[in-house]
Parts: structure tokens; sequence; C-alpha cells
């Protein structure tokens, strides 16, 4: 006789009072199995929309799950709903169940955030069309994918084929397919119970502490108010390791010692809510409002970061929840401002992959703070040990993913990489690799979410180029397809009308540079490049780029470019392949707090009319911005901006503006009467790379802010670190006596020796 979990497929297609009561039979398995073991489980229930909604509804009917969020589009009538896109604000939440509808779009980054918000005994449902179909599925994710001239129905599924394998095999995943054999049901093995118990007998000393690891925590945040200042402790784990809670315990046990007042900040009010909901915990006492806690004599209050750079609100302890979703400069702020901080961040499980953010808040604290100290909390608390849902999740969005490890890259250099375009389908089959890309990519770029990995294997416009040395990946390189419009897209995209999706270079330098020609040209675009850590500035990017140019030289491509957070050395590592700037944005980003620049390198006769004259109309504006919105730049960027070769042609001063330069730099008049020449000489000056070994830095810089940038005589003190105008005066006349002595010809130059004769 067959088992009751056992029947042919066409029958559990009906869904008949059988199938529903299979499925209620494999909940209540799973959930008794989760709850005994105080992990989660995951059922995926795979057919038909209709068939998954029912199944669904089946599923979830008299289980003891409590709160259940349908992320999805389309739920079932009266749930509680939320639509993938808005995932994130659930980060602080915690729910019993959430059914996941993949019809609605498999929106990995909402998958990372939201299964990490499933309490250990919780169920994931994961609604999905029938398995073997999936791969296929026209999935809404495409829309955001795809970019022009592709369709929707281009993009392809490797992603998903990718997931259907992880999913089929993963441990403690149960899949139910629609019309095909049901899977027995698991039996609920024995000795979970022990893993719990024998967790629980782990308790820490402090009762109000739930792990070990937590109570170190709360011990390092306390000693941060007690121990010297400038000292901050950094709290770094994987999602539910009760950080949040730690900053809690440690806040309420300040307070009661009479610390007075404890500042908490956070990306939103509601993501830091367990913090107050921990320090409430141990202060009965205290009396809570929206966005604070107050004891007779003391307070903790809510303050979003920005509002901390812009007032000036003095704490005893900043407490800084989901660091790494704050941008970095106003998490710089935030360390100059405050002596005492504690921040906390998470490391694998959502948007902006913590890692990528540790190595570059890391590097900032050893600049800004000696003795800062880092704590890593491995025990999980919202799940017990060894979850099997948390390590699919981190399998299948690549959350673990790590580059090769710095001793198998010791010997590298460019002669000894072999750098190939990846033969996409063969990558999705090749886990080591794609996980060593991954990792560098998260290592690289800390805005690298798990979104990346299914657009660099779906994205139909994107090549993926790596370096490899021993089979190993240590630099790579994701190309995006821009451009190549008709004549008449091209005009709307110039007028502004049209904003193709994806087409970020054609874009702008349509409609900032005013190109009309640009979108109609074929652009690559490297959309990302990042060399393994331990090897950087070693030639390794260099020699990636120049091969990517040599590979797609002859693939009729107008131009190649790129577009990134501005940084001297990024704007010189494109200086030296030849790229050039044209242009950089006004406004700042808000997440890296830099300039966007984009550098092109012509690669046909059209790319090279293209890249020459949008160099000529970035320069035509450029002394402009300078003095106008971009008036905050930092100098060294700028003086990388505007060079653009040696000084051929003698320069357009006539003997008089020499005259004016000279009585200014020998103090014979003020700078305000000889402003026009030392304006020409400077830019002129500036723009020749020999500048750079004629001037130091303090007098370059002196040159951008007070002339380029006109900043008041104040500002420009402040920008240099100089105690006022005097001294920036000093220091400018010395910058004009060295472009004198080199630019000027034997006239000024015995002129200059008169005048520093008398
Ligand atoms: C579109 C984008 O993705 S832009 C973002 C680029 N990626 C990143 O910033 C991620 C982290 N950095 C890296 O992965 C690499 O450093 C890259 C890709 C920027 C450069 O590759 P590298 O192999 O380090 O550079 P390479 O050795 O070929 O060139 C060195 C030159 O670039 C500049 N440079 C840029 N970054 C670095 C760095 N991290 N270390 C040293 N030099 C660097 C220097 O000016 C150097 O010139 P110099 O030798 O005259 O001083
Ligand atoms: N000491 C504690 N006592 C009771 N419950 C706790 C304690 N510490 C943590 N928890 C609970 O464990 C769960 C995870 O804790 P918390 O939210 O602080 O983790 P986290 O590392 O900040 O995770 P995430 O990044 O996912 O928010 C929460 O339900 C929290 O209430």
């Amino acid at each position: 006789m067959r088992s009751p979990q056992r029947h042919e497929g066409h029958k559990e297609s009906k869904f008949s009072p059988r199938v529903v009561n299979n499925i209620r039979k494999m909940t209540a398995s799973l959930v008794t199995a989760a709850k005994a073991s105080g992990h989660r489980r995951a059922l995926v229930l795979s057919g038909d929309w209709a068939w998954c909604l029912q199944a669904a509804q089946a599923s979830l009917a008299n289980t003891s799950l409590e709160s259940v969020l349908w992320i999805s589009a389309q739920a079932a009538e009266n749930a509680w709903r939320m639509e993938a896109a808005k995932a994130h604000r659930s980060l602080g939440q915690e729910v019993d169940a959430i059914v996941f509808d993949a019809y609605s779009g498999f929106d990995l980054d909402a998958f990372g955030i939201i299964t990490g918000a499933i309490r250990g005994g919780g169920l994931l449902l994961l609604l999905t069309p029938p398995l073997a179909a999936w791969p296929s599925f026209n999935d809404p994710e495409h829309a955001r994918i795809v970019t022009a001239p592709y369709q929707v129905t281009e993009v392809t599924g490797r992603f998903l084929e990718r997931l259907v394998g992880i999913l089929r095999k993963a441990e403690g995943v149960i899949v139910i397919e629609q019309g095909k054999v049901f899977p027995s049901i698991p039996l609920v093995a024995s000795g979970t119970r022990e893993t719990n118990d024998q967790n629980l007998s782990d308790r820490p000393a402090d009762s109000a502490c739930r792990t070990e690891d937590q109570r170190r925590a709360v011990e390092a945040i306390v000693k941060v108010v007690t121990g010297q200042r400038r000292r901050p402790v950094v709290l770094t784990s994987d999602r539910g390791r009760g950080k949040s809670a730690a900053l809690g315990i440690a806040a309420a046990r300040l307070l009661q010692r009479g610390l007075k007042h404890i500042i908490v900040t956070g990306p939103r009010l509601d993501a830091v809510e367990p913090v107050f909901r921990h320090a409430q915990r141990l202060l009965p006492q205290a009396i809570a409002s929206r966005a604070a806690l107050h004891l007779p004599e003391a307070v903790m209050a809510f303050a979003p970061p920005d509002d901390l750079i812009r007032t000036s609100r003095p704490a005893d302890l900043l407490l800084v929840d989901e660091a790494a979703t704050i941008p970095t400069p106003l998490l710089e702020r935030l360390l100059q401002r405050y002596s005492r901080i504690a921040f906390a961040t998470t490391v694998h499980g959502y948007e902006g992959t913590g890692r990528g953010f540790a190595l570059r808040f890391h590097k900032l604290l050893d600049e800004r703070t000696r003795g800062w100290k880092g704590l890593r909390l491995e025990t999980p608390i919202r799940w017990k040990s060894g979850d099997p849902l948390e390590h699919f999740v981190f399998r299948a969005l690549l959350l673990d993913a790590t580059a090769v490890p710095d001793s198998a890259v010791a010997s590298v250099s460019p002669g000894n990489v072999a750098v190939e375009r990846l033969d996409r389908d063969a990558l999705v089959r090749d886990e080591t690799t794609l996980s060593e890309l991954f990792g560098l990519l998260v290592l690289a770029h800390y805005q690298t979410r798990p979104y990346d990995l299914r657009h660099l294997l779906d994205g139909p416009n994107l090549s993926v180029y790596v370096a490899r040395y021993r089979g190993h990946v240590v630099a790579t390189a994701l190309l995006a397809a821009e451009g190549g419009f008709d004549k008449e897209t091209a005009r709307g995209v110039w007028e502004g009308r049209i904003r193709p999706h994806g087409h970020l270079l054609p874009e702008s330098l349509a409609a900032h540079l005013g190109l009309e020609q640009a979108p109609r040209l074929r652009c690559a675009r490297i959309m990302r490049i990042a060399v393994h850590p331990a090897v950087q500035g070693q030639g390794l990017g260099t020699h990636l780029v120049d091969r990517i140019i040599k590979e797609i030289s002859a693939e009729g491509w107008d131009y190649l470019g790129s577009s990134f957070g501005a940084t001297g050395e990024l704007l010189r590592f494109w200086e030296r392949l030849d790229f050039q700037s044209v242009r950089l944005s006004v406004k700042r980003g808000a997440t890296s707090g830099a300039h966007s620049a984009i550098v092109l390198y012509p690669l046909s006769s059209s790319g090279r009319a293209l890249v020459k004259r949008a160099r000529e109309r970035f320069l035509v504006h450029l002394p402009h911005q300078l003095a106008d919105p971009l008036r905050e730049l930092e100098p060294h960027l700028a003086a990388l901006l505007l060079r653009r070769g040696a000084q051929t042609s003698p320069l357009p001063l006539d003997p008089q503006d020499w005259s004016d330069v000279l009585a200014f730099a020998f103090g014979r008049r003020v700078y305000e009467v000889c402003i026009a020449p030392i304006w020409e000489l400077t830019w002129r000056a500036l723009a020749d790379p020999e500048s750079e070994a004629l001037l130091g830095e303090a007098e370059r810089n002196a040159l951008v802010v007070k002339v380029l940038q006109k900043r008041s005589w104040q500002e420009a003190a402040s920008a240099l670190g100089l105690s006022g105008r005097v001294q920036v005066i000093e220091v400018l006349r010395r910058a004009l006596c060295s472009l004198v002595l080199h630019f000027g010809n034997e006239v000024v130059h015995r002129e200059a020796e008169r005048l520093a004769r008398r």
C-alpha cells in the first residue's frame, strides 16, 4: 500500500481535500521540527499561481504561526502584505512566517532582508512557478535588469536555474510541486531538543544577555564610556545575533550608573526600535515616548544621523545601529563630533553587504582613532546555530562569497595572470569562480547587493571579465553595452524627453554635456572593476583594462568609459590608462559622499571626435563650475581634473599681464587688482602635468581654493589649515613665483629678479 504522502501527480494537482490535508500535515511537521530545534524551515510551493495561493492558504490554516507577512504584489485577501521593494522597512521587525511570492518577482535584496526577520521556530513559504519552468518564467524583476534594445524575454534565467538546483538539494527545504509526487513528511529528528537545551545551559553570567558574545559586547560598550575617550567599539555579526539588543542593554546599564544623555542613531527610527525595547526591558521605571526613553535625570533619544551633523547635540554616548546603511562621510563626521561611540553593523544579509563596508570603515577608523575595538558576535539568538534557512539563503544569494585568500595571490603580477571574458553559462555552473568573483566585488564595492549577482548572470547587455592566477579570480570587470540609438531617440535623450534605463554614459553625455551624437554611438561602460585587495596598486587593474581594450577594439564599439565616485586614486588610475575626464557631477552622491566622475576612451574615429568634444565642453564649463557649484570640491581633485597635457604654445599673457602677476607675487600690489592674469596663469599652469613637480601640495591647493574656486580669504585659510589671509597670501606668492620662473620668458625672469633684489 502506498503511503498517504506519496500519491500520483495528476491527483495532487486537483487540489483535493487530500492535497489540502497533506500540505497541512507537512506544514505542521515542519513547524514542529522548527520549534523543537529553534531553527527555521522552508517550504517551497511550486505550481501555477492559483495552485500556489491555495496551497499557501492551506499550509497556513490552523498553524501556531501568528505573524505571517506576505511579500507579494497580489497576496491573499486580508493578509498582512508588503511589496518586495519595501522589504528594507522590515529591518528591526520579526515574524513567524514569510510567504515570499516569486510570481511577483524574485527580488534578491528583499529575499535577503526578509528571511532574516523570521524567528527560530518559524517558516518560509516560497511560492514559485513550476520549478522546471521557473528559469524561463517572465519574472517581473526582468524589467529592472533589461536595457534597450533588449526585450525582457532576452533576460536569461541563469540565476533562477542555479537557485532551483540549490533549492532541490538544500537541507531543511521541502519542495511540493503541483502535479508531482508528494514528498515524504520528515520525521522530527530526536535530539534536537538537546541542541536547544545545550544552548540554554551556555547562558552567560550577565542574566540580561543571551549569549557570551552579547555579554562581551555589552561590556565593551560600557567601556567606551568608562575608558579613554576616542576608543569606539564596532560590533559586527550576521543577522539576529543580538547586536541591537546589546546596544540597548548597555545603554540601560549606563543610565542605571548615572549616565545622563545617550543618543541612538540609525537609518530610521523603526530600525532602531529593538535598541529602545531592550533598554526599556531593564529600565521598567523609564517613561517611553515615540523616540526616547526618559528617566528622572537622564534621557536616551533617537536622532537621524544627518540631524546630528546639522545641529550640535551633546551626548555622553552615541550608539549607531545598522552603520553600513549610513553614508561613510556621515559616519566620518560623527566620529569627529562624538568622542564616545559604539557602532553595530550586519556583515551578511542585505543591501550594502557589510564586508566591503567593514573594510572601508575599518580603514577610516584606523586613520581617525587609534584604539578602536572590533567585536564579532557569532552565536545566533533569533534562531539557533546551524539554521538551515540561513545556510540556504547564504548559499543562494552568495552572501558568504569570499575572495580567494591573500596567501593564494601573493606572487601575482600582470605577467602571470590570464585575462578572459567568461562564458556565463559556464560561470553559473562553476560555484568556485562565481563565489571568488562575487566575493571580490563585495569587498571592493561596499554597495554590492545580492541583486548584482542576478544582474551579472542574466543582464543581456553585460559581459564579465576576470584575470585569473592559477585558476583563482584576482581581478574582475563588468562591462555594460550602452548607446547605439537611432537618430530620433538620440534627439529625445538630448532634449531630456527620453531617459533610457541603464544607458548611463550616453544619457549623461547628451543631457549634461549637450552632445547629441553620444546616444547614437556604441559605448562599452566599465560598470565595476575590482582587483583583489592584497594585490592592488601592482598594475593588475591597468593590465585588465588594457586587455579589455585589445579584446573589444575590433567589435565595433565607439568608446569605452566609466562612471565612479571621484577620488584622487581612481582619477589617477584612469588617467594613466589615457582615459579623459569629461564630467564631474555638481552634487555629491548621498551614499558615497563623492562627486561622480565620467572618464572616456575612444575606440573609433567617431568615438575620438566625441571624446575630444566632450573634454572640450567639460573644460569650457569647469572653470565656472569650480567658482560656483564645485567651490567645495577637494583641491587635489580639481587639480587632477583640469590636467590636460604639456603647455606647448606660449601662454596667452601679454607683458601687462605678467607685470600684474609679478606685482602681486613680489608684494607690490594686492591680489584683488591682479586677479585676471593670476587666474589665467593658474588655469594654464595647472593644466600642465609638470606643475606637479613645481608646486608643493600647499601651493597647489592655495591656487585652487583661492584663484580658481574664488573662496573668501577666511574660507581659503580654513580649507588650507592656515590661520588667516596673510598666510594664504604668503603661500600664493610662493606658488606664483615658481610658476613665473617656469612659464615666463627671459624678460619676465629678468623683471622677477629685479623685483626680488629690491
Ligand atoms: C567603475 C568602478 O568600478 S570605479 C571603482 C574602482 N574600484 C575600486 O575602487 C575598488 C577597489 N580598488 C581596486 O579594485 C583597484 O585598486 C583598482 C581597480 C581601482 C585599480 O587597480 P590596481 O591594480 O590597484 O591599479 P594599478 O596598479 O593597475 O594602477 C595603479 C595606479 O592606480 C592608482 N590606484 C588606484 N587605486 C589604487 C590602489 N588601491 N592602490 C594603489 N594605487 C591605486 C594609483 O594612482 C596608481 O598609480 P601610481 O602607480 O602612479 O601611483
Ligand atoms: N538579551 C536578550 N534577551 C532577550 N532577547 C534577546 C536578547 N538579545 C537579543 N534578543 C532577541 O534576539 C533577536 C535578535 O536580536 P537583535 O535584533 O538585537 O539582533 P541583531 O544582531 O541586531 O539582528 P538584525 O541585524 O537582524 O536586527 C531579537 O528578537 C531580540 O529581541
